[in-house]
């Protein structure tokens, strides 16, 4: 399970000598989804007859075999990015080694508790950002003690003041964007093990792209690991030292940021 602690020691650390420790190890791991009353056939005769035929069988679940045998190791102070096409497994990877998706086949290893950062992260809509502020300080563990002394520089971070006194509106009146900054700005207000961000760079205009990479540049620093799922290679080449490519949940390249991209591209066609 993703919250075992990580054996220091294990095999597949091969930086071990150099004094690199490793954050999160992914080995062979196989991820599938089960959807239940999920149709198969288009409602025709023959696969109404085929349906009561396969009667007893897993009737009505459909599996996704959404990540194919994926093993790489992380290592503190990486910033990794995950690219690939849309469906290619990336965010169902983070989610796995969030804890979040149970493993078919295989193992992930974690050094702490990963956080995720998706654009859905939960925050409440009919609070005000303020209250969501101090929340979801408290759900990543934050003390109530350094939620009030980051208080003002998240709100900072976010810019959703910059407009007016928003951050005592509820959230359900901010725009998509002003509420992913807002999301960005308290996950970055803690110092993370392992940072894992779902396209939430994507969502702000450019100049809180241009802050939220240089606090992903920070968190670097303070010796943590930060994984980014983006469609934009740009950020992944302003923001990341390592890239893994997915592509049908399987691993197709695992390398330097500027190698990976070029082949990227030319499977991309750009
Ligand atoms: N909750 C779910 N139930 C069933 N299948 C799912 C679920 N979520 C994702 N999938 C399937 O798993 C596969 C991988 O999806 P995933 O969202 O991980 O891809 P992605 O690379 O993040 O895509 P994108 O770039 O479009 O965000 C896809 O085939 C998708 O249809």
């Amino acid at each position: 399970m993703a919250d075992d602690k990580l054996d220091k020691t294990d095999r597949t650390d091969r930086n071990a000598g150099k004094g690199h420790i490793p954050t999160v190890i992914a080995d062979e791991l196989h991820i599938v989804y089960r959807v239940n009353g999920a149709k198969t056939g288009k409602g025709s005769a023959t696969s109404a007859l085929s349906r009561i035929i396969r009667r007893g069988e897993e009737r009505g679940v459909r599996k996704v075999h959404a990540v194919r045998g994926v093993s790489f190791t992380a290592y503190r102070g990486e910033a990794i990015g995950l690219i690939g096409s849309n469906g290619s497994g990336k965010s169902t990877l983070l989610r796995a080694i969030a804890g979040l998706l149970p493993a078919e086949q295989g193992k992930v290893y974690t050094d702490g508790q990963p956080s995720l950062l998706g654009v859905n992260a939960a925050l409440m809509n009919d609070l005000t950002g303020e209250r969501n502020v101090i929340l979801g300080g408290l759900a990543m563990g934050m003390s109530r003690e350094q939620i009030r002394t980051r208080y003002q520089e998240i709100v900072d971070f976010s810019g959703i003041n910059e407009k007016g006194d928003f951050i005592t509106l509820p959230m359900r009146t901010y725009s998509s964007g002003m509420a992913a900054r807002l999301r960005f700005s308290i996950a970055a207000a803690k110092d993370h093990d392992v940072l894992m961000i779902d396209e939430a760079l994507a969502t702000g205009d450019r100049k809180f792209q241009k802050r939220s990479e240089a606090r992903i540049r920070e968190l670097r620093k303070e010796a943590g690991t930060v994984f980014l799922v983006s469609h934009n290679n740009k950020s992944i080449r302003d923001t990341c030292d390592r890239v893994l490519w997915l592509e049908r949940g399987e691993l197709r390249m695992d390398g330097p940021t500027d190698e990976v991209i070029k082949e990227y591209e030319k499977f991309t066609g750009k």
